[in-house]
C-alpha cells in the first residue's frame, strides 16, 4: 500500500516505522529507529529511563514532529496528516492529565463527543467501556476523588472509547498495585486481535505475559525485538546453567569450552569466604547437558562444585544482557572496554 493512500486501510500494517530520528537540539532522542506493528498485535515497549520510549510514541501520535524518517498508523503518514492518525489511534500519554473537577462519566461523554461519536452510540458505548474496565460504580464519582489505579482506568477507558484500530499506551500500569495490574493485564488482554496494541512498562514480568512480541530500546536505537521466547534464545542462549564453584575462572573457560564449545561464561561473583563463586553459563544447546557438566565438573580435581542448576532466564534477564550489551557497543569508541 502507498504511503499516500488517501484512506486508512485494512490491509497495511497498524504501524510502520522507518528509519525514524528524533532530535533535540542535536541530542538524538530517537536514532534511525524502524519496526512494524501487525494488525490485532500486542507490542511490548521496553527500555531504561530515557531510552526513547515516550518520543517514540509521541511521534507516533501525531503530537511530536519526528526529524527525519517516516511513520505510518494504518498506511496514514503521521507527518502530513497527524490529524486522521489522531482519530485512529487511542492514546494514554505517561501521567495521564485528566480534569480533577469533572465526573468520570461526565468526561467520558465530553472526550466521546470530541472525537466525533454520535450521541446515541456513545451513550451505549460508554456503558460498555464502563464495563470493561470495571468502572460501573465510579461513573458518578469527581475523577479527582479518585485512586490511582482507578483515573488509570480512566485513562484506558478514554483511549478505548471510540474503538480506534491502534492503542497506544505509556507506562498503564506505573504506581499501581498487584490487583490492579491483574485488571489492567486482562483488560488489554481482552483487546488482542480487534486491536493493535503498543505498551510501553518497566514491569518486566507484566510485559511477558501480555504482549505478544518485545521490542528493547536503549539510548535511541533498537537494542532487539522478537517474542519473549525468541529474545531469550537470541540474547541469552538456549540454555543457562549456574554453577557455584571453587576454581580458576582461567582455568574454567577453556575446560568447558573443550567439553561444548557453545558455552559461555556469561557471569562471575566474587569468592566468598570459602572460594566459592556463583557462575552462570550459557549453551547454544537445546538439549540439557547438565548431567554431563556435572561428571565432567567432578571429575576435575581443579574444580570444587557445590550446586549446579538449570536456570529460566526471565524477560528481566534478557533486558539486562541486551541493554547492557548494546550500551557497550554505543560507548565503545568513546569508553574503551576494560
Ligand atoms: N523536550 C525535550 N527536550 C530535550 N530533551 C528531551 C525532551 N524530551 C525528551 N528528551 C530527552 O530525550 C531522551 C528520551 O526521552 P524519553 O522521554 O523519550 O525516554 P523514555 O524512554 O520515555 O524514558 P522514561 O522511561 O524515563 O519515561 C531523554 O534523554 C530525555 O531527557
Amino acid at each position: 500500500m502507498s504511503a499516500d493512500a488517501t484512506q486508512p486501510d485494512s490491509l497495511s500494517p497498524a504501524i510502520e516505522v522507518q528509519n525514524l530520528v528524533k532530535s533535540y537540539a542535536g541530542f538524538l532522542a530517537v536514532n534511525n529507529v524502524s519496526f512494524t506493528v501487525r494488525r490485532g498485535e500486542i507490542l511490548g515497549f521496553l527500555g531504561p529511563n530515557g531510552a526513547g520510549k515516550s518520543t517514540t510514541m509521541r511521534i507516533l501520535t501525531g503530537y511530536l514532529p519526528a526529524t527525519s524518517g517516516v511513520a505510518r498508523v494504518c498506511g496514514v503518514p503521521v507527518a502530513t496528516r497527524p490529524e486522521e492518525v489522531k482519530r485512529l489511534i487511542g492514546y494514554m500519554p505517561e501521567n495521564n492529565p485528566l480534569p480533577e473537577d469533572m465526573r468520570v462519566s461526565e468526561y467520558l461523554y465530553y472526550r466521546g463527543r470530541l472525537k466525533e461519536l454520535g450521541r446515541r452510540k456513545l451513550s451505549s458505548r460508554i456503558n460498555e467501556v464502563m464495563e470493561l474496565c470495571d468502572l460501573g460504580r465510579e461513573r458518578h464519582r469527581i475523577i479527582g476523588k479518585l485512586s490511582k489505579g482507578f483515573r488509570q482506568r480512566v485513562g484506558i477507558a478514554e483511549a478505548i472509547l471510540a474503538e480506534p484500530p491502534v492503542i497506544i499506551m505509556d507506562e498503564p500500569t506505573i504506581g499501581l498495585d498487584p490487583h490492579q495490574i491483574q485488571l489492567v493485564r486482562d483488560l488489554i488482554d481482552s483487546l488482542r486481535g480487534n486491536m493493535s496494541v503498543i505498551i510501553s512498562s518497566h514491569i518486566l514480568p507484566e510485559i511477558e505475559v501480555t504482549c505478544d512480541r518485545v521490542l528493547i530500546i536503549n539510548q535511541g536505537r533498537i537494542v532487539t525485538m522478537g517474542t519473549p521466547a525468541e529474545l531469550r534464545r537470541d540474547i541469552i542462549g538456549h540454555s543457562v546453567y549456574k554453577l557455584e564453584i571453587a576454581c580458576d575462572v582461567e582455568q574454567l573457560g577453556p575446560a568447558l569450552t573443550v567439553f561444548e564449545p557453545s558455552i559461555k561464561i556469561s557471569e562471575t561473583s566474587a569468592p566468598d569466604a570459602d572460594g566459592f563463586r556463583i557462575i552462570y553459563i550459557t549453551t547454544g544447546r537445546d538439549e540439557p547437558i547438565g548431567e554431563s557438566l556435572l561428571q565432567l565438573l567432578r571429575s576435575d580435581d581443579r574444580f570444587r562444585l557445590r550446586g549446579l542448576s538449570r536456570e529460566n532466564p526471565t524477560l528481566e534477564d534478557v533486558f539486562l544482557v541486551a541493554t547492557r550489551r548494546s550500551r557497550d557497543i554505543i560507548d565503545a569508541p568513546k569508553k574503551p572496554r576494560r
